[in-house]
């Protein structure tokens, strides 16, 4: 191709760029210093790749100052011609080896005497050996690694909840809580104070039946996990005097859940209390071993104020909708596209508790493709390409009865010479569903695109039960048998009886329980007068269902005199007078 030829990409790519700094200069703000806070899990756009090729440059000059480099490459040895089983058995014995590789990037050590550009150059500093370790780990042939987040100033609205939290809680989706869990987590909380714990919330347990939730608590005690089986789902419905339709309900002994405290799903006054138990432990210790180590941003309890509970998670796991089910009315919002939340919130529950909700943040991990975090709500499904590969993850995962029954479907039956059990190929999946509802595309042929959509979406909101059993605990119990099948007409009700909000322009939600990040900051640490009390509301006409609107938060980038970081706050923009009463 010749110099000056450029191709419809390239040209298309150069005026979407040109076109966003032009409206940037408009609005006053500059679109290449990336005012915008985006989850960056993939290069998918122009901006993207110019700041990815900067960053590369960076690494690059980074490389040639320190040379050594802590992470062992490839051995060298290629992994074509291999069986897939051999494949595996190698690239499982690679992922243990580089296992501690997988880190949650760290923040560089600070103080608040260091200036904003200090800060700023030591931390992209920081961050950039830690993605150039990820990428040397990309090389090897013999590891995949997930889309991760990419961008700095995500990973600093984590820094600032786990520098300002007693406890972590890190919400995780009880129908794979291994998948969400981030074990580096705990050891970097530690790392900042080693007074910190993590909690592990098992959010949306209610999508499990009490079988599976009796193994897991086995496990978690087994491997000393702190963690609560939790709810926010039917949390919220409890708050409008409602009862979320259980679809385990034949297999659930209600009387035997409810009393015992490993399985039982905590209410919201119950979790509340433990979460502030907890964080009160952790702070009560702290003070008498008269620790200093709490260091310029854990001010807050060690100052004798509230204690601070940060929620942590992979996006979608249902962290805004437990703080709204917490705080007693909607806050922050709540959708089933992952990655909504893009700055940490503060809220005060009471004098004693304050509560942090961080963005969904796709720590880096090893395995699962892309298609698995499609089907895991990690990943938008707008980002599916190969819609079949994503269908094929639910395929594997339902049994085939149970989607037959769901759909109201039949499904092709193996072949006499294929294996009896196997489970559906996603082209037969696609293809039955697109017959029964009529799913045809302009080509005349089915609409798998679409189908592909519906099932996922499905999946991720829970109509298609599924849900992983804890390593070594085996599947009895499981689909295995009537006893752990869901009621349907139950699965099927729960979808009329919906009571999820759909996402609001939080502009029009109640204003004032949300503190913006600088004065939360200033009333936790005395540097205000007022004291801010919360009126708890009458939550039912808050739940209602409005058309669905875009989250719509104020941003402005600024170095927070606390602890010297720049970051991104929110503000409110005030609407009627709203619950926080300033006396
Ligand atoms: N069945 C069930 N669904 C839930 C529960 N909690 C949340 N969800 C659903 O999970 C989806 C994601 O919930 P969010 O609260 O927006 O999740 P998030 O972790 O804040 O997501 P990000 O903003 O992406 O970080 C929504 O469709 C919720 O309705 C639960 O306890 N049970």
């Amino acid at each position: 191709m010749g110099k000056n030829e450029k191709t419809g990409l390239g040209r298309a790519l150069v005026k979407h760029h040109n076109q966003m700094i032009q409206q940037s200069k408009e609005k006053g703000r500059s679109y290449r210093n990336k005012k915008v806070l985006e989850s960056v899990t993939d290069v998918s756009n122009i901006d993207a790749v110019i700041d990815q090729g900067e960053e590369a440059e960076l690494l690059l000059a980074a490389d040639r100052s320190r040379p050594d480099l802590p992470i062992r490459l490839d051995s060298g040895s290629s992994t074509s011609g291999m069986t897939p089983e051999k494949r595996r058995e190698e690239q499982k014995k690679e992922e243990a080896l580089h296992a501690s590789s997988l880190r949650v990037p760290r923040r560089p050590p600070w103080s608040p005497s260091m200036s904003v550009e200090e800060l700023d150059a030591n931390e992209r500093q920081a961050f950039l050996v830690w993605r150039r370790n990820l990428a040397r780990l990309e090389e090897n042939e013999k590891l995949v690694l997930t889309p991760f987040e990419k961008n700095l100033d995500i990973w600093r609205q984590l820094w600032r909840v786990v520098e300002r939290s007693d406890l972590l809680v890190m919400v995780v989706d009880a129908r794979d809580p291994l998948f969400y869990q981030c074990a580096d987590l705990e050891a970097y909380a530690q790392e900042t104070d080693k007074y910190k714990r993590t909690l592990l919330l098992v959010n949306k347990a209610d999508l499990l039946p009490f079988s599976v939730r009796e193994k897991w608590a086995k496990f978690f005690h087994l491997h000393e996990i702190l963690f609560v089986f939790w709810s926010a789902k039917a949390a919220s419905a409890e708050l409008e005097g409602k009862k979320l339709a259980d679809p385990w309900k034949k297999q659930n002994n209600s009387q035997e859940e409810k009393d015992d405290p490993s399985t039982k799903l905590y209410g919201r006054e119950e979790l509340l209390m433990r979460l502030q138990f907890e964080a009160e432990e952790i702070a009560k210790l702290r003070r008498e071993s008269g620790s200093s180590s709490t260091g310029p941003s854990n001010g807050h309890s060690a100052a004798g104020g509230p204690v601070v509970v940060g929620f942590i998670g992979y996006p979608n796991v249902g962290k805004s909708s437990t703080i709204n089910a917490l705080v007693g009315q909607k806050r922050t919002g709540v959708t089933s596209t992952p990655g909504k939340t893009k700055h940490f919130q503060t809220l005060i529950i009471s004098d004693e508790l304050t509560l942090c909700d961080c963005p969904g943040l796709v720590f880096p991990s090893f395995s699962s493709s892309r298609q698995e975090m499609i089907a895991c709500g990690v990943l938008p499904i707008d980002r599916m390409t190969e819609h079949r590969e994503a269908v094929q993850v639910v395929a594997n995962r339902v049994p085939r009865r149970v989607i037959e029954n769901v759909y109201n479907i039949s499904l092709p039956k193996p072949k006499p010479y294929e294996p009896q059990d196997r489970p559906p190929l996603a082209s037969e999946f696609l293809r039955a569903y697109c017959a029964s509802r009529g799913y045809v595309a302009s080509s005349g042929l089915p609409d798998e695109t679409r189908a592909a959509r519906q099932i996922l979406k499905d999946y991720i909101d829970g109509k298609l039960p599924h849900y992983e059993m804890p390593p070594g605990m085996g599947d009895e119990g499981c689909y295995d048998g009537d006893a752990a099948e869901p009621s349907l007409s139950e699965v099927a009700e729960s979808k009329s009886s919906d009571i999820e909000n759909p996402p609001d322009n939080e502009d029009e939600s109640e204003n004032g329980l949300v503190l913006d990040d600088l004065s939360s900051f200033d009333v936790a640490n005395g540097l205000s007068s007022k004291k801010v009390t919360v009126k708890k509301s009458n939550a039912s006409h808050k739940h209602h269902r409005k058309p669905q609107r875009k989250k719509d938060r104020s941003w402005r980038v600024g170095n927070d005199d606390g602890d010297g970081m720049p970051v991104i706050r929110v503000f409110q923009k005030p609407a009627n007078a709203g619950p926080v009463m300033a006396g």
